[in-house]
């Protein structure tokens, strides 16, 4: 599904690369984790494949086709869902229509049926009272819970995670680790997160590591 040729990127001096000559191939129903060193670069990879930065050089390729080519604001709004450490919802909105404003914004084959939101919601746990409830009221592991259903109703079949565990205790972590792997395994999508956690890194179908501006399959 997602292909990177040759890329590298640095922040200003080219002499300082944070890496180089990157070719990875990430295939849909798989779950992936990047780890790596803290200030490695994992997180700039991540806004590379999720279309918010391009490379300095190389490309990227989704289904075959350039990020440049099919534009990074249509290939942001289309092709790729992103889950974040601290969950990036609008906290004055309900978790119905923090959801239903994605599904209707990136035009999701479901957008506008709310029955289906409060069934997927229903099923990570988040019943209809929780559902209704604004979402700065509900706790962090079920905020992360609502934003990985957001994903799952959107129809974008990237999904892009930075430290989605980062903020939760070890039962969420679990949850939402479980919630990842259905999202690749059943809805075959793929999924790419970058961690800091061995355990999650591990649950994952492959592990690559960013080491000394290389990434290897671990
Ligand atoms: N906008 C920026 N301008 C200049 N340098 C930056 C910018 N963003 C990040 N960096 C630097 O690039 C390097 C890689 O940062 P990045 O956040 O990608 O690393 P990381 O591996 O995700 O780190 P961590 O695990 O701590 O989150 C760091 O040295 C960081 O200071």
């Amino acid at each position: 599904m997602l292909k990177t040729n040759r890329v590298g990127y640095w922040y200003g001096d080219a002499e300082n690369k944070l890496f180089e000559n990157v070719n990875l191939e990430f295939l849909k129903g798989r779950l992936y984790s990047i780890i790596g060193k803290s200030g490695s670069g994992k997180t700039t990879f991540l806004s590379l494949i999720a279309g918010l930065a391009r490379p300095s050089e190389g490309s990227i390729e989704f289904n075959g086709r350039e990020l440049s080519k099919i534009g990074l604001l249509n290939y942001r709004k289309k092709c790729v869902s992103m889950v974040f450490q601290s969950y990036n919802l609008f906290s004055y909105m309900s978790a119905i229509e923090n959801i239903l404003t994605a599904m209707s914004i990136t035009g999701s084959k479901n957008a506008g049926n709310k029955k289906y939101v409060l069934e997927m919601l229903d099923q990570v746990g988040i019943d209809e009272a929780s559902a209704k409830r604004r979402v700065s009221r509900l706790s962090g592991g079920q905020q992360q819970r609502v934003a990985i259903v957001r994903t799952m109703c959107c129809d974008a079949q990237l999904v892009v995670a930075d430290e989605p565990t980062g903020n939760l205790d070890e039962t969420s972590t679990k949850d939402v680790l479980s919630l990842l792997q259905k999202i690749a395994h059943e809805q075959q999508k793929c999924v790419i997160l970058v961690t800091h956690e061995l355990d999650v890194a591990k649950a994952c179908d492959s592990v690559i590591e960013l080491h000394q501006k290389k990434f290897e399959y671990v």
